[in-house]
């Protein structure tokens, strides 16, 4: 993991806000984004084994990306302002949008599960939100209507969830 003496950032509309603690960091963006911008595609995504700081991709358990960029260290809410859309057959259509308006200043959120099946790292949510769902482990151990309305779903969990999976 950087450290913020060592860190060079990836993206200029957006700033990483180091934390002293273990996984205390997270982005903000700099400047107001509307519903619907592309934030970034993600163009330097590498495949790997599921850790903490990957997205899943696919449905399959070795369908893992590192981002290798500032999206790092977008936290989990359960009331999220951002979609993680790895949805296309074409990796290179792969990309992060707003899913409301979000001034500028703002941290970026995602809900975790709504790519994430079962997740390597779980933890107790401090998102602060009225819908906070509390421990955060994935999709597997949600309800659907638990998962659908937070704004966006990555196809595998829908299909995961309809064979019932969870
Ligand atoms: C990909 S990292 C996100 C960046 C992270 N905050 C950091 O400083 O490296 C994911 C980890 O951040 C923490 N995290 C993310 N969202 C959180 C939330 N809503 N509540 C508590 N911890 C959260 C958890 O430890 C999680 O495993």
């Amino acid at each position: 993991m950087p450290v913020s003496y060592s860190y060079t950032p990836s993206h200029t509309d957006f700033i990483v806000k180091f934390g002293s603690g273990n996984f205390s960091s997270f982005i903000t963006t700099r400047r107001f984004l509307a519903q619907g911008d592309v934030l970034t595609v993600l163009t330097t995504v590498t495949r790997s084994h599921k850790a903490y700081s990957t997205v899943q991709c696919g449905k399959g358990p070795q369908d893992n990306i590192e981002l290798n960029s500032d999206f790092l260290y977008v936290n989990h809410s359960c009331e999220p302002n951002i979609a993680f859309d790895l949805s296309s057959a074409d990796p290179t259509e792969w990309h992060v949008r707003a899913l409301k308006n979000i001034d500028a200043g703002s941290p970026l959120t995602f809900f975790y599960p709504s790519t994430e099946w079962q997740m390597e790292q779980a933890f107790e949510c401090q998102c602060g939100t009225k819908s906070c769902l509390g421990r955060i482990q994935g999709a597997k151990f949600l309800t659907g209507e638990a998962i659908v309305e937070r704004g966006w779903v990555s196809p595998w969990i829908m299909e995961l969830m309809n064979e019932g999976e969870g």
